[in-house]
């Protein structure tokens, strides 16, 4: 029998490309499929960039499984910078997506090895839109949690004027959602429902996304999540949405290191170097940018808390007017010096590595879903730091449900300070009691992850249901 075949397409950040590869593995080791992995030229140079290497453009698991990389050029392969046009940006990865899935369909089907599904990650609504017309099932990769995506459900159907007009009260109200045994006031609600927030454009991307998926009798979703971690959240839409949990979405084998001739880097040799449990890991995902004055009480609060740090601190995206030098100038810390002398800064890391490392302690994170999933796979506990998007909402969960973090409380001015980064970092590395609980329920949730993905784990038997669905095997899918 001819193996089953998938397009995969997603956005080019990269926490949209690491779940996408992860699941791209999956699919291939654990369910004997091909993929076609689509995304920009700006999203493969991510990859490449990540992997230190010229990516290969096929790679063959050992059970014969071939993922292909099929970059596709937007016009933005630098990626999109300030001052450019966000409307102009937005249409022609539309335009630019929609043909290279177009090219990849035709093409498949005049060879005679069509694709047997498209599945694609949020934001690009017209990945389901052309696989329609292209008349090739299709379905939708969450990459979020599945509390986010049924708070944008009920947002979407019935629940909109509710939840602007408590986020717009004084003080905030507190919002109910059928099915959902949490209550939410506007820091816990993705940030693009405020209709004040920049990034509230996503929002008709999101709804468009929704009207797709509803064209369907009740639709499937997968979802990078596990039952444990969200059974609540995966049965609360479960009139209108099958959602499936095959995450989480994480490198297959975490202990195995990609055999290398590279020496490991600088900042492995010095985690190496530290006592277990003794490093404060602090990053901000691929994204998020903190302005001088919050990293400034950034670096206040490691060096108030003493411990040794390893921090990523990205470099900025420039306009081509800027002027390098004096960016640089303006954008170091005024106390570099102690900084240097008490931990290591460094502009990316393998994050996953530095996770899994023994001498990590705690994980000052921004709560983006990778991060979190990461952290909860490798047992570190967080301080959560949330920025935008979906970040509140898995900071709620993290100190609210699984109980493996703290939440940093900014002020009137939305700063926080370095005495509260202080002390939730003592909170969460020390001696007393709710720390010591914090970290047990780490340790439990690293084994409850590893549960899941194993052979005949919730998320690998679900995979693999969904597979044989598509390929018309049945048995349906375990969560219907
Ligand atoms: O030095 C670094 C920093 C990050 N990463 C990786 O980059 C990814 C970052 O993903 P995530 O933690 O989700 O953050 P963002 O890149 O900010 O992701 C965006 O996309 C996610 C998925 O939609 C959302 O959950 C986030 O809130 C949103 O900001 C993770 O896999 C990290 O392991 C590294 O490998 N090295």
């Amino acid at each position: 029998m001819a193996r089953p075949r998938f397009l995969l397409v997603t956005y080019s950040a990269h926490g949209h490309i690491n779940p996408s590869l992860h699941f791209a593995n999956r699919l291939a080791s654990a369910a004997g499929a091909d993929i076609t992995f689509v995304t920009t030229v700006k999203g493969h140079r991510h990859m490449a960039k990540a992997a230190g290497r010229e990516l290969d453009p096929e790679t063959k698991t050992p059970n014969g499984s071939v993922i292909s990389l099929a970059p596709f050029s937007d016009g933005y392969d630098d990626g999109f910078k300030p001052g450019d046009d966000l409307d102009h940006y937005l249409s022609e990865f539309r335009r630019c997506g929609t043909q290279a899935i177009t090219d990849h369909v035709v093409s498949a089907r005049n060879d005679g090895r069509p694709y047997s599904c498209v599945v694609y990650t949020i934001l690009l609504p017209w990945a389901g839109l052309a696989a329609d017309e292209l008349q090739i099932p299709s379905v939708l990769l969450w990459i979020q949690p599945a509390m986010v995506l049924d708070i944008y459900y009920y947002y979407f159907h019935g629940y909109g004027d509710i939840i602007r007009e408590n986020i717009k009260r004084h003080p905030p109200s507190k919002t109910t959602l059928p099915g959902l045994s949490l209550e939410f006031t506007r820091r816990d609600l993705p940030s693009f429902m405020d209709p004040a927030d920049t990034y509230s454009f996503a929002i008709p991307l999101l709804q468009e996304q929704f009207e797709i998926l509803e064209k369907k009798n009740k639709p499937r979703v997968l979802i990078n999540t596990f039952y444990d971690l969200e059974a609540e959240a995966l049965r609360a839409v479960s009139d209108h949405l099958i959602l499936i949990g095959i995450g989480p979405l994480i490198p297959l084998a975490l202990e195995e290191k990609e055999p290398s001739d590279r020496s490991p880097e600088k900042y492995i040799e010095w985690l190496n170097s530290n006592p277990k449990t003794s490093v404060v890991y602090v990053s901000f995902g691929s994204m998020s940018v903190l302005a001088k004055p919050q990293m400034e009480e950034v670096a206040k609060g490691l060096l108030e808390f003493g411990r040794p740090f390893l921090w990523v601190v990205r470099e900025k995206v420039k306009n081509d007017t800027e002027k390098d030098q004096n960016d640089k100038d303006e954008d170091e810390l005024s106390c570099r010096e102690e900084l240097d002398k008490l931990g290591m800064i460094v502009p990316w890391c393998s994050q996953m590595e530095v996770l899994s490392n023994e001498s990590v302690g705690c994980f000052l994170t921004h709560c983006g879903w990778n991060s979190t999933l990461e952290s909860l796979a490798s047992g570190v506990p967080m301080v959560a730091f949330p920025q935008w998007t979906d970040q509140g909402t898995n900071a709620k969960l993290i100190e609210e449900v699984w109980k493996t973090g703290v939440r940093l409380k900014p002020n009137e001015d939305g700063i926080v300070r370095s005495e509260d980064i202080k002390r939730c970092l003592d909170l969460v590395m020390g001696g007393k009691e709710n720390g010591v609980e914090l970290r047990r329920n780490a340790k439990k949730w690293k084994d409850l992850a590893r549960e899941a993905l194993k052979e005949g784990g919730s998320s690998d038997r679900n995979l693999k249901a969904f597979v044989k669905e598509v390929i018309g095997e049945g048995p349906k899918c375990l969560l219907e």
